[in-house]
């Protein structure tokens, strides 16, 4: 049974179709990383998974239940980071924390929680004093209420710095190995990189891709980008290059020495003999692979990316 399923979901708003036919599974136990740029249609999804809005066509089912039947059930076996800030200014972190406890008949200690994502400190300040980090660090220690089944984390980093952000991703982890299973939205490909079993993309209400990020990196990267620095351009040593059928585009850069930058799909010594072969002294080479923004930008633009 997957945690999460979503089939054939479409939403409109009015005249705005925000998502469109859009089907996907998170596997019981994955960090699921859902990306897409502003406007693809995350928090929609997120919105109908929680059933705070109707889907104009489809079905979403949560561990194992449909999501608007059983929405009490889900949510009570379900912590939630929602996008923006909803603390209540005149409430402590520990008042936030022991509503929330109640409403889900857990048992937690607060200062444990808050200990958890580096808030103990101001267990008694009111809410109000936070700044954006703290308040999204009182949330997400809210979220963890109650050892849910499922953490759904909409832009999970949004207001934390880098300290913030990395002891976020720890904390999925944690939360992962003791049998959650984390569905986490972000705009920031370098963000689920670290964390996620797999990863989806969002485009315009559609999903564009699923894979593990390996697996992304590898149907966008065009192979890998092999520069090589030489003694002197020689035209039939280039020409060689080109006519090799593993590689798609050469370029000659101009500066001294000059450089031959290849994508390369297959082996990168054929290139480099091909060079040798024609008295072309090779000096040094990198290869590069895509970076992961360059896979994100590729499905998310439409334009076509290569490694750098
Ligand atoms: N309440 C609403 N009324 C009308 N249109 C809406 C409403 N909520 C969202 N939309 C539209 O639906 C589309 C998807 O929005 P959504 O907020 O789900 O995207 P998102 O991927 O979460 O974006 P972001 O990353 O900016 O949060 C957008 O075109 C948005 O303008």
């Amino acid at each position: 049974m997957p945690a999460l399923r979503v089939d054939d979901l479409t939403k409109s708003y009015g005249q705005t179709l925000a998502l469109d036919d859009l089907s996907f599974e998170v596997r019981e136990g994955e960090v699921f990383g859902f990306l897409g740029p502003n406007g693809a249609g995350k928090s929609t999804t997120i919105n109908v998974v929680l059933d705070f809005i109707r889907p104009t066509a489809g079905r979403v089912e949560v561990l194992g239940r449909n999501a608007q039947a059983h929405s009490r059930d889900i949510r009570s076996r379900t912590g939630v980071l929602p996008e923006g800030y909803r603390t209540y200014d005149r409430l402590t972190a520990r008042q936030h924390l022991e509503f929330a406890i109640e409403s889900k008949g857990a048992d937690d200690d607060p200062e444990a929680l808050l200990e958890r994502v580096d808030l103990a400190d101001a267990i008694d300040k009111k809410a109000g004093g936070y700044s954006k980090g703290m308040a999204q660090r009182l949330m997400l220690a809210m979220a963890l209420v109650g050892e849910p089944d499922l953490l759904i984390l909409d832009e999970p980093s949004t207001g934390l710095d880098p300290n913030g952000a990395r002891e976020m991703r720890e904390i999925v982890r944690e939360e992962n190995a003791r049998g959650a299973t984390v569905f986490f939205s972000s705009h920031s490909m370098e963000q689920v990189e670290a964390v996620c079993d797999r990863v989806g993309i969002l485009r315009n209400g559609e999903m564009v891709a699923v894979d593990s990020v390996e697996g992304l990196r590898d149907s966008v990267s065009g192979g890998t980008t092999l520069r090589i620095t030489v003694d002197r351009i020689d035209d039939e040593a280039v020409q060689s290059v080109r006519a090799l059928s593993d590689v798609s585009t050469v370029t000659i850069g101009s500066e001294q020495p000059p450089t031959i930058t290849a994508q390369v799909e297959g082996s990168k010594t054929a290139v480099l003999t091909a060079l040798e072969d024609h008295g072309v002294d090779v000096r040094d080479f990198s290869t590069e692979e895509a970076s992961l923004e360059d896979v994100f930008q590729s499905y998310t633009t439409g334009t076509e990316v290569h490694a750098r």
